[in-house]
């Protein structure tokens, strides 16, 4: 029923028209169901106007968003150049991370539904309500209007999200304010001209093209730029000032910050260490190119008198030892060596080849839940301990005499000594007996070892390790080491592990930084010396495997070291032998204006900050006659002959 439109011509066979069609004409379609010939609806004269007037606000955005993502961008550059570091730590605010967000997304997504959900709601809420009433007043705007209507929405939100960018950025840069806001002024009345401009080409893509256009042809004249383009080239020249000032400044900051300011003498300021740490710095890079950067009115002496107290009062250690410290290494290493010495060295143990293998050791001690590793390639014996859940001093294993806790340095002496079996050894000053039970071990219980010391209730010390370690091949005497020769000697090896100041253990003998003076030094320096030439006195020089003597301390003061060495060569009938050791450092030729003996770099100085282990000094000397020389004028050319008979 009802009218019929001719909708299949030709395919249906006229039967003749009837009578209803033979009265009712074909049906005629409303103009707007129909579509044109090119396929485009023709607009209204005020549908073009609204056309128009959309695409106006929607070129002015868009221009307003790329100057104001110019401006952060050159913003961001101008922070990373100036705060570089300050930027890795900065946080994006909820704001900027807002704004990011919405930069980055180009529709609703999982990531940006919460911000954008609420708005988009609202939007289309009023839009479908706009356009339902909009429908029934004007039906053939319908399409135009929801069109429009989006669009000024949008332009309302973008332009809502840029002032308040705009704000941010405008306060940032107020300098450039009155220029842009004369700019703006024309940009508004090139406002039209803009649109018609936009409107005739791709808006989406041809901004970026510009930028790239005017920084490659600055010889544009401005007149031919658009107020964009005139902005951006604004805020570039602006940034470009800003570096240069800035560069100005940070250039004057280093030249102010290279020139240290000496101290006044009468100034009482209390420095907090953190201070003190900071100018001793300073301090040593001025010494480090003195004639460039001193305070003409100070000089180097006052310089290094004043590096000396910081490091007192830094370090705690007392004017004495901090001098001779100060003679002793070059500034930067002494700082190497301070900072080292306020570290505990690592716990070592020595295996008891008597009793065990260092093997079997470790595993037993692994599996007490001991975290260890062999010390270095250097021993066979020594066991680094990192971690333990049992006091070391308090295994099974320890108290069976499996092991010697013990610094790695004082395994050295002993290696260097190299006792052979079946040998009569001497140790002088050996309690507690570490390095004795070491030598015992060495000589596998074969011949006879003399454990000697002065102390009575150290020597007891002595006899309770060689229970527990299992050492049946020593005597066990308590005697100043000095009388030793007139009541014992020729023995094959001697080793001297000498009383000291202990300079090289500061970490565990911590009073040792500020109980030490001048005289504690030559106390030492006198005994050292005197129990020196009685360990040589002691040595048969014509001993079939030996004729050695093995001179070590636990400090790093050349007093106690090359001058007792040195004072041994010319005293008594020895030589500098290689130490066997093949890591260390030389002992001292030169050293301030002494001279040691030419052979003194035969010895060997361990330091906690080059070794991890204590500062220790080690000595070989060979005894090649036995006897005492009363005239030491022409003893080097002596020596010299005895050189090529021994060894
Ligand atoms: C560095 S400790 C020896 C440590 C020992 N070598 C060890 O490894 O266990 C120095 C020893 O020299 C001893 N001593 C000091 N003066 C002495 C002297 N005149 N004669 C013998 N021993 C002396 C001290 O009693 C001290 O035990």
């Amino acid at each position: 029923m009802g009218r019929k439109a001719t909708f299949k011509e030709g395919t249906l066979k006229k039967k003749g028209p009837g009578r209803k069609s033979k009265k009712q004409k074909d049906p005629v379609f409303p103009k707007f169901l129909k579509e044109t010939e090119e396929g485009v609806k023709k607009l209204s004269r005020r549908q073009k106007l609204r056309l128009q007037k959309g695409l106006k606000k929607k070129v002015e955005s868009i221009a307003k968003r790329k100057i104001t993502q110019d401006k952060n961008e050159q913003n961001q550059i101008i922070k990373g150049q100036s705060i570089k570091v300050k930027s890795q730590n900065i946080k994006p605010t909820k704001t900027s991370k807002k704004l990011i967000a919405k930069k980055q997304s180009h529709g609703f997504s999982d990531d940006n539904k919460t911000w954008l959900k609420p708005k988009s709601i609202k939007k289309s809420e009023i839009s479908d309500d706009e356009d339902s009433t909009q429908m029934s007043a004007d039906e053939d705007s319908t399409q135009m209007s929801d069109e429009e209507h989006s669009t000024q929405m949008s332009d309302d939100e973008d332009s809502t999200q840029m002032s308040d960018h705009e704000i941010s950025s405008v306060n940032n840069s107020e300098d450039v304010e009155n220029e842009e806001s004369m700019i703006n002024s024309e940009e508004d009345n090139s406002d039209e001209e803009v649109a018609k401009i936009r409107s005739l080409n791709d808006m989406s893509d041809d901004s970026d093209e510009d930028d790239e256009f005017v920084e490659k042809n600055d010889t544009v004249s401005d007149e031919d730029l658009l107020p964009i383009e005139k902005k951006n080239k604004l805020l570039k020249k602006k940034l470009a000032i800003e570096k240069k000032l800035a560069d100005e400044e940070l250039e004057s900051n280093i030249e102010s910050q290279e020139k240290f300011q000496f101290p006044d003498a009468d100034s009482n300021e209390v420095l907090s260490l953190q201070d003190i740490q900071h100018r001793i710095r300073e301090v040593i890079s001025v010494l480090a190119d003195f004639s460039k950067l001193r305070d003409l009115k100070h000089s180097r002496l006052d310089y290094m008198e004043l590096l000396k107290q910081d490091l007192c009062t830094y370090y705690s250690y007392n004017d004495f030892l901090m001098e001779r410290l100060m003679q002793l290494f070059p500034l930067f290493e002494l700082l190497e060596f301070l900072e080292a010495s306020e570290v505990q060295r690592p716990l070592t143990i020595r295996t008891n080849s008597l009793k065990t293998r260092r093997r079997d050791l470790a595993q037993a001690l692994i599996n007490r839940g001991v975290n260890l590793d062999p010390v270095g390639k250097w021993s066979k014996e020594g066991l680094v301990i990192y971690s333990a859940q049992v006091p070391m001093g308090a295994t099974p294993e320890y108290l069976a005499g499996h092991y010697m806790i013990q610094g790695a340095s004082s395994l050295l002496p002993v290696m260097a000594l190299a006792p052979q079996e079946n040998e009569r050894i001497l140790d002088l000053s050996s309690a507690p007996g570490g390095k004795a039970s070491h030598i015992a071990a060495l000589m596998k219980n074969t011949g006879v070892l003399f454990a000697n010391d002065i102390n009575k209730d150290r020597i007891r010390a002595v006899v309770g390790n060689f229970h527990r370690l299992g050492v049946t091949n020593s005597v066990i005497t308590c005697m100043d080491g000095r009388k030793y020769p007139s009541t014992l000697k020729d023995f094959d090896r001697v080793l001297l592990d000498a009383p000291c100041s202990g300079t090289g253990v500061v970490t565990k003998d911590t009073s040792v930084k500020t109980s030490k003076d001048e005289q504690d030094v030559q106390r030492c320096y006198n005994l050292q010396r005197q129990l020196l030439l009685a360990a040589i006195d002691c040595v048969n020089a014509k001993s079939s495997t030996g004729g050695y003597i093995v001179y070590s301390t636990c400090s790093i003061l050349p007093e106690e070291n090359e001058w007792v060495i040195d004072y041994a060569l010319k005293k008594r009938n020895v030589k500098l032998v290689s130490t066997g050791l093949d890591f260390g450092v030389e002992g001292f030729v030169n050293y301030r204006h002494h001279r040691f003996h030419r052979t003194m770099n035969l010895t060997k100085r361990f330091y906690p900050h080059k070794h991890n282990m204590d500062g220790f000094f080690v000595a070989k000397l060979k005894k090649w006659s036995n006897v005492i020389p009363q005239n030491h004028e022409n003893k080097d050319d002596i020596e010299e002959n005895a050189n090529s008979d021994v060894e």
